[in-house]
């Protein structure tokens, strides 16, 4: 008897229903995805990736700005995971910067982005997070969320 009951506590993985399996699986392959493209980002010294860069289409991008040649004042943060990334408001001046894309490599072009965008999205433990960002961070997310929509910063340089 205490085997069942050992068995029944543990939650033994025979004993969960189908959807809650198929839940468990999918929610590993994320997390699986999210800890690839933050050593890919890392490797690739990038300050950013999106998923359907390593052909995964999921929306689902990594931000991971720190100081760089072009942006020496940039702020050095976690990379952070944003799924599902959307913009709610952002200024209305776009601002001409340095960009460049770890998808064409050796090209470098002067992009204009919103300076400020109020964004939201949902972190890797699922909780809904709602951000103000300004300048290179802000750049870094609207270039990332571009790759989702199937847009590369040659697209937007006038
Ligand atoms: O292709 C990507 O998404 C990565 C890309 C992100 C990005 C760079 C610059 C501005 C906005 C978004 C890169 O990380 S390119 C390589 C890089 O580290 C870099 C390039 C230009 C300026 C600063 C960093
Ligand atoms: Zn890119």
């Amino acid at each position: 008897m205490a085997e069942i009951r050992e068995v029944v506590q543990l939650g033994h993985p025979l004993l969960r229903t189908q959807a809650q399996y198929v839940e468990n699986v999918q929610e590993q392959r994320i997390q699986n995805l999210v800890d690839d493209l933050i050593a890919t980002v890392g490797q690739a010294n990038g300050v950013g990736i999106a998923a359907p860069q390593v052909a995964e289409c999921c929306r689902l991008f990594i931000v991971a700005s720190r100081p760089n040649l072009r942006y020496p004042y940039a702020p050095t943060m976690e990379p952070t995971a944003m799924i599902n990334p959307k913009i709610l408001a952002h200024s209305t001046e776009a601002v001409k910067g340095w960009e460049g894309c770890l998808s064409i490599p050796g090209i470098r072009g002067l992009v204009p982005r919103y300076q400020i965008v109020e964004v939201e999205y949902s972190d890797r433990n699922g909780k809904l997070q709602k951000q103000e960002l300004t300048d290179f961070v802000a750049r870094i997310f609207q270039h990332e969320l571009d790759h989702l929509d199937g847009i590369v910063f040659l697209d937007r340089m006038e």
